[in-house]
């Protein structure tokens, strides 16, 4: 049995911030600032080279925060990831490779998708927790609704291109439930330390949920 599985992630949280740490030093920050303005999913994403210390760090330092990995793009990063502490791995694609080795691993595996062919291929390693990325240049809330119609059992977090505007009506539609993004976690204002500002920006997407 997964220890979280993939749809504990998802319903977790309505939003899942995509983090890019590319200084050590602001990682216990930004995640501490996230999960006291009531984000607790995290996905730090492998993009830089402090990305594993960063989970490993914030597994350690925030016992409230569920930590995943991001931008897992090949089996060497899926490992390295689960041996910094990931609590589920998110990747913006899907590949046989990652698949086979998701099946090693009770760690919960979140791939991207973004055809029905890649729906129907997670679906044959019966992973149901989707993320639909880039969500808004491949048909967005359009596509999720067509989706539906297909993939009754798939549930999606689409990420790429979700903002303030658009946000609220992805979380309506019924096969959507969270959304993935970096509107809320301006890679400027984590480089500039601004924490308030980030706060700021979580608290309110939250709150326009409620
Ligand atoms: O690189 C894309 C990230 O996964 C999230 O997309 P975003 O910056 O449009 O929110
Ligand atoms: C797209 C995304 O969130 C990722 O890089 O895993």
């Amino acid at each position: 049995m997964k220890k979280l599985t993939a749809l504990d992630v998802l319903t977790q949280s309505p939003v899942i911030p995509v983090m890019v740490i590319d200084n050590l030093k602001n990682a216990v920050p930004l995640a501490k600032t996230l999960v006291e303005s009531g984000i607790k999913v995290l996905e730090i994403t492998l993009r830089t080279e402090c990305g594993l210390d960063a989970i490993k760090l914030i597994k350690q330092e925030i016992p409230d925060a569920i930590v995943g990995a991001g931008t897992v793009l090949n089996p060497v990063q899926f490992e390295q990831a689960i041996i910094a502490g990931a609590q589920f791995i998110i990747s913006p694609g899907i590949t046989e490779s990652l698949l086979q080795k998701s099946i090693l691993f009770d760690v919960s595996f979140i791939p991207g998708v973004a055809t029905a062919s890649e729906i129907m291929l997670a679906k044959q390693y019966d992973l149901h927790c989707l993320k639909f990325f880039p969500a808004e240049i491949n048909g967005g809330i359009k596509a999720l609704q067509a989706f539906s119609s297909v993939f009754p059992e798939i549930t999606f977090c689409p990420t790429g291109g979700i903002n303030e505007k658009n946000y609220l009506n992805y979380l309506n539609l019924k096969n959507v439930m969270c959304v993935g993004g970096s509107w809320f976690v301006p890679l400027s204002a984590v480089k500039q330390e601004n924490f308030a500002l980030i706060a700021q920006l979580a608290q309110s997407t939250i709150e326009g949920i409620q």
